[in-house]
């Protein structure tokens, strides 16, 4: 099963091939080979070990936010599609705000932990009324969540130490506590926000190919203190992630195989 993987950012990017290359420590993977798409390039790590990660991982830097994922995720499907050797998962990769506190179990999502999604949710695609924000759902349109399969989201929390919950998409990073607690009543399962996830899963639903997002936490969701993100030991963590994944995604995509779909 070949898996693509979309990040923001080139340093989530590199964190995710470190990984996927079955080196966390960066010291002894091979240059991962480059794909050029139009407007966009794919790395595709080499493993350090032979067969260190089954399926063939191509990781996507698209840029910020649910648009430019959107698009990065559409042109690799494509291109891949197009080649006779379409993506069998898409995983929307990188680092993220964690929600902290009452109804998030002890800790919520702390900084420095891994978050996976049971759910992608567009966290502010709606209309604001004076009664308060209404989802595009609740407007007779389209969709605002994803669900990953749950065996997936299960192997991938088991090898990782990732903590199960929905990730939210957002446009604006928040950055008050407001916000957050706005975001936390309206989403009592969300343990972690991000910029990408509903756009990569939307991307992938169009051809019909399942999602997963995983987060490794910089900084709590709140008050905006940008000088405390630890973006340093998030990306360690998602290399970490990374390395620790590929048996379940081999098993998934094993299984994926056996079902013949
Ligand atoms: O400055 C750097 O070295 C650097 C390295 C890696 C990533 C970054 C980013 O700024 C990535 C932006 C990316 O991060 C996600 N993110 C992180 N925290 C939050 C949050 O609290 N709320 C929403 N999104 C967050 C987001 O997906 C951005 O695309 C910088």
């Amino acid at each position: 099963m070949r898996v693509l993987v979309v990040t923001a950012v080139a340093a989530e990017r590199d964190a995710v091939v470190r990984g996927a290359a079955g080196d966390a420590y960066g010291d002894t993977a091979a240059e991962p080979l480059e794909i050029p798409l139009p407007g966009f390039a794919l790395l595709r790590p080499v493993p350090v070990a032979p067969g260190a990660f089954p399926p063939v991982v191509d990781v996507l830097a698209a840029g910020v936010g649910p648009a430019a994922a959107a698009a990065g995720a559409a042109t690799a499907l494509v291109a891949a599609e197009l080649a006779g050797s379409p993506y069998g998962l898409v995983v929307s990769a990188g680092i993220g705000g964690g929600f902290v506190g009452a109804g998030r179990g002890v800790e919520g999502a702390p900084v420095g932990s891994l978050v996976v999604s049971d759910a992608i949710v567009a966290a502010d695609l709606g209309a604001e009324t004076p009664e308060g924000f209404l989802p595009v759902t609740d407007l007779g349109f389209g969709t605002v969540a994803h669900h990953p399969p749950e065996p997936l989201v299960r192997a991938v929390a088991e090898a990782t130490g990732a903590r199960r919950g929905t990730v939210l998409t957002v446009s604006t990073v928040t950055g008050s506590a407001t916000r957050a607690a706005e975001l936390a009543a309206r989403h009592p399962a969300a343990l972690a926000e991000a910029m990408e996830g509903f756009g990569v899963a939307e991307a992938a639903a169009a051809h019909g190919v399942p999602a997963l997002e995983l987060r490794a936490v910089s900084n709590p969701v709140g008050p905006r203190d940008r000088a405390a993100w630890r973006i340093g030991d998030a990306l360690t963590a998602l290399t970490g992630a990374f390395r620790a994944v590929s048996p379940a995604l081999a098993a998934y995509a094993a299984e994926k195989a056996e079902a013949g779909s």
